[in-house]
């Protein structure tokens, strides 16, 4: 099928490779590369001659699977840049967490745990935004098996996320890596018996999804349980059987674990020879310097089988290697627990700083709410305040206006708006005691319109009225500012003139009685309506400064004025009197 979708390319004479095609590559590649590594490089190479001809985002998977068969050699160095390449440029989220993965794996061979743990801290917030399944995979496994290697008692959140990745990745191979993650954490956890169902169950779903490798990793774990558990002889035969297929696998881990439990099982059984001979066959595989844990366990059979020949000496020698051998793995464990600390309080401190920013953010904006609201309330109360005080100002002012409009309503006469009666004698008689006081004099005139009952019966009513505002209109405009002018009833005014004698008030008499005699009356019909007035003057001179004398002096002398015809001034030529005013 591959060949049918290869053609030739006509200048190269390279077979020239489609998306689909290339596609179809990369997935292989991925599945090939838990199982089947030979297979995994005749892919890649395919891949390598066609490289030229891959999109971007297939050159990116490409560089990871590259970089993948790297680290699986040892080669680290060429690796890891690759990895930090595809994690910062390639903008691809499921390859960045698969590369992520391989660097987790790398860090943690090559005992940089801190770096592996704050990896698998960034991958494990990124994973819930994958849906690749591949990537999904490899990045749960990465963190559950870190958390099943680390010491301070992991193993139940490892089993946890191997339960989650159960629900995850509903595929075959999916449901193999789940299942033999959720078995080994069960089992490196104390909870799971070399001949629990699970066991087989896991390995079962293994072999059925083709991954051969985690079915291999699987049973070399039970083997090993059941030489813990006392089942030495039960673990020979079954290594025995499965020796072939994991001899098969190319596998360091594997083919050194294989002799390395058939080691523990012979010692077991009392059979130095044998376990010897498996012990060094498992240290040949590994070589003396080896990271693995089997190296451990090698040396350890070794001192005891060599004690138990009665070899000393060789015993000696052993248990040093195997103390070392321990010693290291424990040095490792604590490094391991501590990296895991350390990047667990690095977390929560970025959590807390995180918070507590929160936090602050939050009392910041409070107190900004705070301080709004309290600048709206301040505002609002001004603007109460401002009401409130508007509000007096114009009632004060409406107050004032009416006290004024009602005190000019007391003091004048509506009509004619001279002073009323009450408010010209009150007037006259201050004034007149001033000008007692002082050394002056005055004269007081009674006014009264001649005939002003006609002007009534001829133009009517409204017109009398009329006639009356315009004759003390004219009136007014022959006095002074100092002089008073009061309506004292019906056709009737008081004038007092301050500061004169008898003759000058004379002069004002006539002058007032002229005006009027000669000023015709507008009313509104258009008529023109003459009216004149007769005064009775009398002054102070005469009459004493008492206004009822006044009066009445002058009130005579307006009678005489009527009684010799009219429009006239009459004055009062009585003699002295010598009241004080009153
Ligand atoms: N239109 C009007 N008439 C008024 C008012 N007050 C008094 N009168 C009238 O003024 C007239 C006064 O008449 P009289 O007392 O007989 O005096 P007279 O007609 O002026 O005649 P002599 O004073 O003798 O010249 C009456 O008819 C009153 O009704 C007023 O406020 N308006």
């Amino acid at each position: 099928m591959a060949a049918l979708l290869l053609c030739m390319d006509a200048k190269s004479g390279t077979a020239s490779v489609d998306n689909a095609q290339a596609e179809a590559w990369l997935t292989q590649a991925d599945d090939a590369w838990s199982n089947n590594i030979s297979r995994f490089r005749v892919i890649l190479a395919q891949l390598q001659q066609h490289e030229d001809q891959l999109t971007s985002t297939q050159r990116w998977h490409f560089r990871l699977l590259n970089a993948q068969l790297l680290a699986d050699k040892g080669d680290y160095a060429k690796a890891e840049p690759i990895l930090h390449d595809i994690i910062d440029h390639s903008g691809d989220l499921p390859l960045s967490i698969r590369a992520m993965a391989a660097l987790i794996r790398d860090k943690f061979l090559n005992r940089d745990y801190v770096s592996a743990y704050a990896l698998a801290n960034t991958l494990m917030a990124e994973l819930p935004r994958v849906d690749n399944p591949q990537a999904r995979l490899e990045g749960m496994e990465e963190v559950i098996l870190m958390l099943d290697q680390t010491p301070v008692g992991q193993h139940d959140l490892a089993l946890e996320y191997a339960r989650q990745m159960k629900a995850l990745l509903p595929s075959a191979k999916g449901q193999c890596y789940a299942n033999a993650l959720e078995t080994q954490s069960m089992l490196y956890a104390g909870n799971l018996a070399s001949t629990s169902p699970a066991f087989q169950a896991a390995i079962d779903r293994c072999l059925a999804a083709g991954e051969s490798l985690q079915a291999d990793a699987l049973r070399l774990d039970q083997a090993y349980q059941m030489v813990d558990e006392g089942h030495a002889d039960q673990a020979i035969a079954f290594l025995h059987s499965i020796a072939p297929e994991i001899e098969g696998t190319d596998y360091t881990p594997y083919l050194a674990s294989l002799p390395v439990t058939q080691a523990r099982a012979y010692l077991r059984l009392g059979d130095a020879v044998r376990a010897r001979k498996f012990a060094l066959d498992s240290i040949a595989i590994t070589g003396p310097n080896s990271p693995l844990w089997t190296l451990q366990d090698a040396y350890e059979v070794l001192y005891q089988a060599e004690k138990k020949q009665g070899h000393d000496a060789a015993a000696l020698a052993y248990y040093e290697k195997y103390a070392a051998q321990k010693t290291a793995a424990m040095d490792n464990a604590k490094a391991i627990a501590l990296a895991y600390q350390t990047v667990r309080q690095q977390v929560l401190a970025a959590k807390m700083k995180a918070e507590t920013l929160g936090k602050e953010n939050k009392i910041l904006q409070l107190s900004q709410a705070l301080a709004s609201q309290a600048q709206k309330s301040s505002r609002l109360f001004n603007a109460l305040l401002l009401a409130v005080i508007a509000f007096f100002v114009l009632a004060m002012l409406w107050l004032w206006r009416s006290w004024r409009r009602f005190r000019w309503m007391a003091r004048h006469d509506g009509l004619t708006r001279a002073y009323n009666r009450e408010h010209f004698f009150a007037e006259a008689r201050r004034a007149l005691r001033q000008l007692h006081k002082a050394g002056g004099d005055a004269c007081l005139i009674v006014l009264d319109l001649d005939h002003f009952k006609r002007v009534n019966d001829t133009h009517g009513h409204a017109a009398g009225d009329q006639v009356l505002r315009s004759a003390a209109m004219i009136v007014a405009r022959e006095l002074r500012p100092t002089d008073l002018l009061g309506r004292l009833g019906g056709e009737e005014f008081g004038i007092l003139i301050s500061g004169c004698l008898r003759d000058q008030g004379l002069e004002a008499a006539n002058r007032i009685r002229n005006a009027l005699a000669t000023t015709p009356v507008m009313l509104d019909s258009q008529v023109a309506v003459m009216v004149s007035a007769s005064l009775g003057m009398a002054c102070t001179a005469n009459s004493s400064f008492t206004l009822r004398q006044l009066l009445i002096d002058a009130d005579a002398a307006l009678y005489r004025a009527k009684e010799s015809g009219r429009n006239q001034v009459s004055i009062d030529t009585s003699e002295m009197k010598s009241a004080l005013p009153s």
